[in-house]
């Protein structure tokens, strides 16, 4: 079948070659002229593994086009899904719909016979009926334009994966799960060949309902991620450790270890703006007590990014004042070039501040960081960040930091301090190369007599 898809970024582009590979014919549409053009080149503007094989093959075969004009994806598709951005809006917690609105505001008044708007971005709650209203009001006399929701889980990394197998499908329609109508019909079409090669859960219900899973969805894995960071602030002033603490409560199945790695916390171009838009749309609907306790998880969240600053104060004897730190990471997680709300980033932004030489490194992400953080020092290698450093960060888990060799990194660097901010790396083999080894949320073990704990996430060689 025939669909377009509105806005190419992570989650649209992703979406578009993904129903190309299902077998439909899908055509792309932003209003970015440059991106554009890549994408018809067969080139995926962003770093996610896997994605540039199925784009370009589908490109190649024709079956996937991109185009910066409404009027032509209009005509092309009866079937329109809208994955444009909505980020927090500045200076508020609330997201910013503009774009979402343009869309529909834009692409009514063009559609020539009834059509199915399908929004795939993260709303507020409320959002799909608003755009409704909008579509009724442009559109054409006797045509019909339906909105329904029906929102994305992808993970940055495992985009590709995440969209031909996902865990569950929600679909939310004006009538609920009794609706018979052109949405519901063309949207089991769209996923269909999902359904027949590799089925999974779908949940039919109501806009807001539909619209609410996703944002709860990131909540829970947010609160679920700062719960972790709060235990290993009490881990760090106790002298525990709080990865072999996930590692014991994770194993019920009740709990489960994902989403509990401790370390720098969440960043991203998700998790934080949803948590705060969340808590932003309950208090305009009257519930804003309901969701105080995502303030919590956010400054839990923001202050681990301060402690990395602290922890790196304390190894560098009290001051960053001449001392270079090389910060190993600069997206917000491994396996993406992406680095909106990166806590990497912002703690490389803050030990700068405080008078440290930073020098970032980053497989995938340095251009995208060079542009947000232009007087940063950056490396074009993980060893070259590390030249001359008196400490050496990690700040994003990339599997090449993992596996560095202490004594290659002991060539060049001028100090032995590894700072460990995501718990990723092997301790033990940094100690036993002569490396001191200081991690987020692992204090030092307390003896019977030793008195007070040591304070404070170190576990020194
Ligand atoms: N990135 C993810 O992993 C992910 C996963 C699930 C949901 N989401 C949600 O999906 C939405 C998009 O996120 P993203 O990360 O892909 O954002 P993004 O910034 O990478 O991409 C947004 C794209 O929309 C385009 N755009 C803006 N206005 C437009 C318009 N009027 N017409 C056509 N294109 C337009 C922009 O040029 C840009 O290319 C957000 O609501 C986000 O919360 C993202
Ligand atoms: O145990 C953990 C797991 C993750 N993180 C951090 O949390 C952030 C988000 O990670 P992840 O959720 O894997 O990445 P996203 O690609 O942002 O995906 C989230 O946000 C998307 C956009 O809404 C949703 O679609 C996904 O389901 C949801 O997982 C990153 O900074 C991670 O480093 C931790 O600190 N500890």
């Amino acid at each position: 079948m025939r669909m377009t898809v509105f806005g190419t970024g992570y989650l649209g582009a992703t979406h578009a070659a993904c129903m190309a590979e299902l077998g439909h014919e899908v055509l792309g549409v932003d209003v970015d002229e440059a991106k554009i053009e890549r994408l018809r080149r067969g080139e995926v503007p962003f770093y996610e593994p896997g994605l540039p094989e199925i784009l370009r093959k589908h490109v190649d075969s024709g079956r996937l086009k991109f185009t910066t004009d409404y009027a032509e994806a209009a005509e092309f598709a009866d079937l329109h899904f809208i994955g444009v951005g909505t980020p927090q809006r500045k200076g508020e917690f609330a997201a910013d719909t503009t774009y979402v609105e343009d869309v529909v505001a834009r692409l009514s008044p063009l559609l020539t016979r009834d059509a199915v708007l399908v929004g795939k971005s993260t709303v507020p709650v409320g959002t799909a009926v608003r755009l409704q209203g909008i579509a009724d009001w442009h559109v054409r006399s006797g045509v019909r334009a339906e909105v329904v929701w029906n929102p994305e889980f992808l993970r940055e990394g495992f985009a590709v994966k995440d969209t031909l197998t996902p865990d569950r499908i929600v679909i939310g329609l004006p009538g609920g799960e009794q609706e018979q109508s052109l949405a519901r019909e063309l949207v089991d079409e769209a996923y269909a060949p999902i359904l027949e090669s590799d089925p999974c859960p779908v949940i039919v219900t109501d806009l807001a309902t539909s619209e609410l899973v996703k944002v709860s969805a990131n909540a829970f894995l947010a609160t679920k991620i700062s719960f972790i960071n709060a235990v290993s602030e009490v881990c760090e002033a106790a002298g525990a450790d709080v990865t072999v603490l996930a590692d014991a409560i994770g194993m019920d199945p009740r709990i489960g270890r994902r989403f509990l790695g401790a370390g720098l916390g969440f960043g991203g171009g998700c998790l934080p703006k949803d948590i705060r838009a969340f808590m932003a749309r309950a208090g305009e609907l009257g519930a804003d007590e309901a969701m105080t306790f995502l303030r919590e998880v956010d400054s839990i969240n923001m202050r681990r990014r301060e402690r990395m600053v602290d922890l790196t104060v304390e190894a560098c004897g009290g001051t960053l004042i001449g001392k270079t730190v090389a910060v190993l990471g600069a997206a917000f997680k491994p396996n993406s070039d992406d680095v909106r709300d990166s806590p990497a980033l912002n703690v490389a932004g803050m030990l700068s501040l405080k008078g440290a030489q930073t020098v970032v490194f980053d497989p995938q992400a340095l251009d995208n960081a060079r542009a947000l953080f232009p007087t940063l020092g950056y490396a074009e290698s993980a060893l070259q960040a590390c030249d001359g450093a008196d400490v050496v960060l990690v700040a994003t888990e990339w599997a090449e930091f993992v596996e560095l060799d202490p004594a290659a990194v002991a060539e060049v660097a001028r100090g032995r301090i590894l700072l460990d901010g995501r718990n990723c790396m092997p301790g033990d083999t940094w100690r036993e190369a002569g490396w001191t080894y200081r991690a987020l949320g692992r204090g030092v073990p307390v003896r019977a007599g030793s008195g007070t704990p040591a304070r404070a996430g170190l576990v020194t060689a």
